[in-house]
């Protein structure tokens, strides 16, 4: 202990017993014996505490490598833009590996070669196959589910988050179009619909990992866990087998074109995917082309439904560009200006995966600067872990002014690029970044265009401040990205 704290040159930050993952990540924060879990979620408290833009944990059980978390700007695009010098700890990532190697939890070559394979499916052609399709969901949302009611009430707004953002990565990604109707039983040759199987894995996944197969048998929750992912490598494989012995190829500009490609044949030098390597990468793709965007979009419904004057500010924005109420189609992109810069604040202030890790592969240093304005040479030995706090980045006041309020605005002004990273940066950044964002700006300008929406008011809260309902409204819970407890809305048909 006394030699790592030494290593770092004694740098600012905590210094407890144990350490805060793996058989002590149960333990809440004690001073000086653990850290908790919740240093994430602090957002850029603890560099207030320590006077300092990156600060330090170190533990003595068990002794590893001391760990830095930063919220410096500068600092944190170094390490994005160094991958060899800065990689992905790619142990961290072990659980989402149930069905085979893929893009996120790899490194090096391994990486290269899904990359390579993974990102033609993401140009210009499959942008507007998003668009199209979220228009679809949307209009299919609307018109079936809602049945152009007055009045739609929601216990929780990622009810309609979650199937959205399903619907859209099944269709744009895997030519799987499922309606809001469809699929309320589970097809032939399988227990659960595929929006159930998904439903379940994702909320499902840190559970499977940290328990063995043997104790999935053990409750009905966990029972339900492993049902799901037999479930869903039956739906993979389904997909598969589908596209693969159609007749007619067909010429899709969707993900699993590209996949399949790659598993048939070399791709430019790169040797074919393996069936495990297809059905992993499949996976990840279902995995993170949903929660994240489900959940900042359940985010930006609780934020404008209790920010009425922004609603209806992008109401105003949206009704000048477009003051006939059509649709907006995927040429209209530059007409969102107002509907970006409030999905952008949703990001900054709720960012799904608020933390990166990444490690020192050698020896290095950083330089930051402390409360106080001067420099200050941070010691990087080889195998210190990183943090890349994205949500201390997102509320640095050195960065962005009032943090905690929502103003999309300032989006229209001079914003610094560097010190927002919802989607990470450099080569390891979201392949996925357009198809989330095109997704979003489609959902919430039909929304906000066609409906008005409200905090559902309860009884019990009748008497609370604003204050109060804020912090009820956007109370979120750590897992595998940022997810919203319960945001329940009042939706009044426009007209
Ligand atoms: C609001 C929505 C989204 C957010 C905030 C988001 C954020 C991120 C972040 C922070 C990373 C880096 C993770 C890391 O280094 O461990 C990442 C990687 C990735 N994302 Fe997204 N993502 C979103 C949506 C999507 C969608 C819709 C897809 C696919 C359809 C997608 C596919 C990917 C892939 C494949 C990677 C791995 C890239 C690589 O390692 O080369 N993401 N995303």
């Amino acid at each position: 202990f006394q030699n790592t704290v030494k290593s770092i040159q004694n740098h600012p930050g905590f210094r407890n017993v144990l350490s805060p993952s793996g058989l002590f990540s149960f333990l809440p924060r004690i001073r000086g014996i653990s850290l908790g879990r919740s240093i994430i979620a602090d957002r850029y408290a603890p560099y207030e505490q320590f006077g300092v833009d990156i600060v330090s944990s170190v533990f003595a059980i068990p002794t590893t490598k001391p760990h830095y978390f930063i919220a410096d700007a500068t600092v944190i695009k170094e390490i994005m833009t160094a991958r060899i010098k800065f990689p992905k700890p790619i142990s961290l990532y072990k659980l989402l590996l149930f069905f085979g190697p893929n893009i996120v939890a790899s490194e090096r070559d391994e990486w290269k070669r899904y990359r390579k394979v993974s990102a033609p499916a993401f140009t210009e052609p499959n942008n507007k196959l998003v668009w199209d399709e979220t228009v679809h969901v949307v209009k299919d949302l609307f018109d079936n589910v809602w049945e152009n009611r007055k009045e739609v009430i929601y216990e929780h707004a990622l009810d309609i988050t979650m199937p959205l953002a399903l619907f859209v990565i099944g269709a744009a990604g895997f030519g799987r179009r499922i309606g809001w109707n469809d699929e309320m039983v589970a097809p032939p040759g399988h227990k659960l619909t595929f929006k159930d199987t998904l439903d379940i894995v994702s909320r499902g996944v840190l559970l499977k990992a940290a328990l063995p197969t043997w104790a999935l048998y053990a409750t009905k929750r966990t029972r339900a866990v492993k049902i799901a992912f037999e479930e869903l490598e039956l739906y993979m494989m389904d997909m598969i087998n589908s596209r693969r012995s159609s007749e007619k190829k067909e010429d899709r500009d969707d993900l699993l074109t590209s996949l399949l490609d790659a598993s048939e044949g070399d791709f430019d030098g790169f040797a074919k995917l393996t069936d495990r390597e297809l059905l992993g990468n499949i996976f990840i793709f279902l995995i993170a082309g949903h929660e994240t965007t489900a959940h900042t979009l359940c985010f930006a419904l609780a934020l404008l439904a209790l920010y009425q004057d922004e609603q209806e500010r992008l109401y105003g924005e949206l009704m000048k560009a477009f003051p006939d109420g059509r649709t907006p189609t995927y040429e209209d992109i530059n007409k969102l200006t107002y509907v970006e810069c409030v999905l952008n604040e949703t990001l900054r202030m709720f960012p799904p995966a608020s933390n990166i890790p990444k490690f020192a592969a050698e020896d290095s240093s950083f330089v930051t600067t402390n409360a106080a304005g001067e420099k200050v040479v941070v010691p990087v030995p080889a195998g210190t872990g990183l943090s890349l706090h994205v949500s201390a980045l997102h509320y640095n006041p050195r960065y962005w002014s009032e943090p905690y309020a929502f103003k999309p605005a300032r989006f229209l002004e001079d914003w610094p690029r560097d010190a927002f990273i919802p989607f990470s940066g450099g080569v390891r950044s979201c392949l996925g970044r357009r198809f989330a964002e095109l997704e979003s700006l489609v959902f919430l300008s039909m929304l906000v265009m066609q409906y008005k929406f409200i905090v559902k008011p309860e009884p019990q809260f009748a008497n609370e401040t604003f204050e109060q309902r804020k912090e009820r409204i956007l109370k979120f819970t750590q897992g595998i990205t940022l997810t919203p407890v319960r945001v329940p809305l009042v939706f009044t048909r426009r007209d």
